[in-house]
């Protein structure tokens, strides 16, 4: 933990709160409605979102972390005067690589989002908002995860003009959730899928903690990731084997689980026998809170 307290706390300072006079930040759940369009709370940044110029431009950037091979993705609209940005699957142990590379680039960080409560590594969220507290960390209602924003399927996340989709994809744990770039005009061609230890590469999470069904899982991806287009580009949370990036296509063709019909799916999900993972006791209660506890004091 300690190298990361390296990190130049103001060269990350948001220009609408103050680091030093920053209050906590309470976990607020937002009002529910059949599609809700969640935009950043600072009241400068949403405005100015409201009535955006410039034409959405993605900036993407798929990180690794190697421990626990898991991917982090950076994503923002470059299109847009502040350059809002945000991290998917943020790692403890990278937040120091992953928020240089914001500074870098001259982007804003305004969300730091989960796709799930992930049981190998923590989660870099928590240590993301103690460097840069105007960071809102994201994950799903439905994972019982404590955070600033809790999304719920049919939400849009909007970064800029652009945004993700929030699609509940329930079966490697109960709160799985897939962000899908948006759909629309002036949205990224082809669309991205960000589908957490859902999907992955000729893979798939297991089902067997974490309130896992195989059941679930199989509808969650039969009906909402291979009814994305086919030339959707599929980027999961981890990869064990050296793949970066697949399709909808592609899986639905080759992935030698979910290709199967839901019988055979689910035989092979029991016959699966994997270890625990080494952190599970330590990552899982971090992740509840999105690392936010026993962390060093601001
Ligand atoms: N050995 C690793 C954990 C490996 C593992 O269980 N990966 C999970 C995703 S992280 S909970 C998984 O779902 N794997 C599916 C598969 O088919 O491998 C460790 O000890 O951390």
């Amino acid at each position: 933990m300690l190298p990361l307290l390296r990190i130049n706390r103001h060269l990350f300072a948001c220009s609408s709160l103050p680091l030093s006079s920053s209050p906590p930040r309470k976990v607020q759940p937002f009002c529910k409605s059949l599609i809700r369009r969640l935009t950043p709370r600072s009241g400068a940044m949403a405005a100015k979102i409201s009535t955006a110029a410039g034409s959405p431009e993605l900036l993407f950037r798929q990180l690794f972390e190697k421990e626990s091979s898991t991917y982090t993705y950076l994503l923002a609209d470059v299109g847009h005067p502040e350059k809002p940005a945000l991290l998917v699957d943020p790692v403890d142990r990278t937040v120091d690589r992953d928020l240089s590379l914001v500074k870098d680039l001259g982007l804003k960080l305004i969300y730091a989002m989960n796709t799930h409560v992930h049981a190998d590594h923590i989660t870099g969220t928590g240590l993301i908002k103690s460097l840069m507290p105007c960071v809102e960390s994201v994950i799903s209602r439905a994972s019982n995860a404590k955070a600033d924003l809790l999304v719920e399927h049919g939400d849009k996340i909007y970064f800029g003009n652009l945004f993700l989709e929030v699609r509940a994809t329930p079966g490697h744990t109960l709160g799985c959730v897939t962000y899908v770039t948006g759909d629309g005009p002036d949205q990224p061609r082809p669309r991205m899928a960000f589908t957490g230890d859902t999907l992955l590469i000729r893979g798939c999470g297991r089902t067997d903690f974490q309130g896992g069904s195989s059941h679930k899982l199989y509808q969650s991806v039969h009906s909402q990731i291979f009814t994305l287009p086919k030339d959707t580009l599929l980027y999961p949370a981890h990869d064990y084997k050296g793949f970066t990036v697949s399709t909808v296509g592609e899986e639905m063709l080759y992935n030698p689980r979910l290709s199967k019909d839901e019988e055979t799916f689910k035989s092979i999900m029991e016959s699966l026998n994997l270890a625990y993972p080494k952190m599970m006791d330590v990552a899982v209660p971090s992740n509840m809170v999105c690392g936010m506890q026993d962390l060093p004091a601001n």
